[in-house]
């Protein structure tokens, strides 16, 4: 069987897009999505996504880590995949669509290719001695560092991925310098089980959990670099909730193509 698929990039965290809409892909097999997601031997992606129906929404995002595991929210994933709707005619300028973690509103630019996205609430960041901890849709480990550019953010990532605390339900660790403006951040992901070039819920996590650690309040927006190129991140925080959290950056449609399944 001839699948067609499409390949999307937001700040370098890239997926392979599947149109779904008539359900005639079946996707529960690991191996298969695993495959497509290999960089030498498939498509290459640090995810693939579903874009199916869903009653009362404009869509459903269905989502799988590059080692062909369900996982939980992706952000980068989701402005990738309100991009895919816009192309597809699903949606023009906004769209409500559901995601592994519940309803997501989105906003896409009239060219296509710069997304908001708002994230779910958070009202619990939890500390793992100098480290941040929380769930922004994924789960999340934050840690302040020095010297980030020559730092082996694989080896100090797959190390507290694999620690006792974290090893069972895995963690994605981001690693954060302070920069001028706003902070440089690299991630180790879990379910792709390296670094990747951005992580979507992971820089919301860091943007939340340095408000929280410099005592900021109010309307606060954060400009991230990652490898990949440049998010921002805004929201609400009273001190004890973090709400009305959007992320903001590209999401750009790479190539399309079909493969032999
Ligand atoms: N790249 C993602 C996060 C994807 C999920 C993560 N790997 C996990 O399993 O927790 C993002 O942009 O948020």
């Amino acid at each position: 069987m001839k699948l067609h698929f499409y390949k999307y990039q937001g700040a370098g965290n890239d997926f392979i897009l599947i149109d779904n809409r008539d359900n005639s892909v079946d996707h529960h097999n690991p191996k298969l999505i695993s495959g497509l997601c290999d960089r030498r031997f498939g498509i290459g992606g640090d995810g693939l996504m579903l874009l199916q129906n869903k009653e009362g929404y404009d869509f459903e995002m269905v989502y799988y880590n590059a080692d062909g595991q369900p996982s939980s929210m992706c952000g980068n994933g989701g402005r990738c995949i309100v991009a895919f709707a816009k192309f597809l005619g699903v949606i023009e300028s906004e769209t409500e669509f559901l995601a592994v973690d519940g309803p997501h509103y989105a906003k896409i630019s009239d060219e296509g290719d710069w997304v908001s996205l708002q994230m779910i609430d958070v009202n619990d960041v939890s500390k793992d001695a100098e480290a941040y901890v929380l769930n922004t849709g994924s789960p999340h480990y934050v840690k302040l560092v020095d010297g980030l550019e020559q730092r082996n953010v694989y080896q100090e990532g797959h190390a507290i991925r694999n620690n006792a605390t974290y090893r069972k339900n895995g963690i994605n660790v981001n690693f954060v310098e302070p920069m001028e403006e706003g902070y440089f951040v690299r991630t180790f992901e879990r379910g792709v089980e390296d670094e990747t070039f951005a992580c979507g819920t992971g820089v919301t996590a860091v943007a939340l959990a340095m408000a929280q650690h410099n005592e900021q309040t109010g309307h606060i927006t954060t400009p991230i670099k990652v490898l990949g190129g440049n998010l921002n991140i805004r929201f609400d925080y009273d001190g004890k909730a973090f709400t009305d959290i959007f992320l903001e950056g590209p999401a750009v449609k790479v190539f399309e193509g079909e493969v032999v399944i």
